[in-house]
């Protein structure tokens, strides 16, 4: 049995539990379709993918914020959790990464043929247009296969979890959990070698969470995550032969070097320490 499947037990142990807790207290239909997230094989690139290389990085109107000498190295097999207080910089630092900002100091190599993934509020709140989903997925990845382009669409937003009633309502009139799912699909459909998520789980149900989680343990290329749902991030960073937790703080990234919940504990006893004085 593959870690994924026997994880994926757990995860439905644990939500059935949580069913029952809900149908006890709250009933409610909790799904009418299966959600299944997958992000496609891919054929691997040569590294390095991305580096950045003692790069350092201000905002030009905010000049008390600096992130310094930072050195990263992402590959296709990368599983990163960035983690620090807020405020520290872990977007800014995914921003870096994604090159939709330019550091201003240090250097930045990028492979050429590198597809990335890239998962964020800001990405979410930008689908404001009056097309509905699948004209959307269609103009941004036209070279569907199969007879009907329009199915295979609609196929692919039902894996994610978007009801097929919402395939055709504009985008503008769908919630933000609905765009999300809209966003994840078109992640998927790019066939990315790295992901690069901030905040994934804000619109998405337990089980989605769960389904997510699955999906980035089966992917064959690199996963940079920004999240403050510790189970998301014990999940993404359960192998301790290639995750890696980098703590965002004070202007410069440090790696973690044992795991998630050496990390917690940790936290925790700094926290206990603090108020016992
Ligand atoms: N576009 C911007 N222009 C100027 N300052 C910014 C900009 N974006 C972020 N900042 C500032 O840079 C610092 C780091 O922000 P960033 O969003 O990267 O932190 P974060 O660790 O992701 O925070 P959080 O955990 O609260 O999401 C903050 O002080 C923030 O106010």
């Amino acid at each position: 049995m593959s870690k994924a499947e026997k994880t994926k037990g757990k995860g439905k142990n644990a939500s059935n539990d949580h069913d029952d807790q809900k149908s006890v207290t709250v009933p409610q239909r909790w799904h009418d379709y299966y959600v299944k997230f997958h992000f496609p094989d891919l054929t691997e690139l040569a590294r390095p993918l991305l580096q950045l290389v003692e790069a350092g990085f201000c905002y030009p109107d905010r000049l008390g914020f600096k992130l310094s000498a930072v050195d990263v190295d992402i590959d296709m097999g990368t599983r990163v959790a960035i983690i620090g207080p807020n405020g520290s910089g872990k977007s800014t630092l995914l921003k870096l990464i994604a090159g939709d900002l330019a550091p201003t100091e240090g250097q930045v190599s990028r492979s050429q043929k590198l597809r990335i993934g890239q998962y964020s509020q800001h990405v979410v709140e930008v689908l404001t247009m009056e097309e509905n989903a699948v004209e959307y997925l269609l103009w941004i990845h036209p070279d569907q296969e199969g007879m009907s382009k329009a199915e295979a669409v609609r196929a692919k937003l039902g894996k994610f979890g978007l009801p097929k009633e919402n395939h055709l309502t504009p985008i503008d009139k769908l919630s933000g959990g609905q765009k999300a799912r809209i966003v994840f699909t078109s992640i998927a459909m790019g066939h990315p070698h790295v992901l690069l998520l901030d905040e994934p789980t804000n619109h998405l149900d337990m089980q989605s969470i769960d389904t997510l989680a699955d999906a980035l343990d089966e992917f064959a290329g690199g996963v940079v995550l920004v999240s403050h749902d510790s189970r998301l991030i014990s999940r993404v960073c359960d192998d301790e032969t290639r995750s890696q937790i980098w703590v965002v703080e004070d202007g410069a990234v440090n790696t973690f070097d044992r795991t998630f919940e050496d990390y917690k504990d940790e936290l925790m006893e700094e926290i206990k320490k603090e108020v016992a004085d």
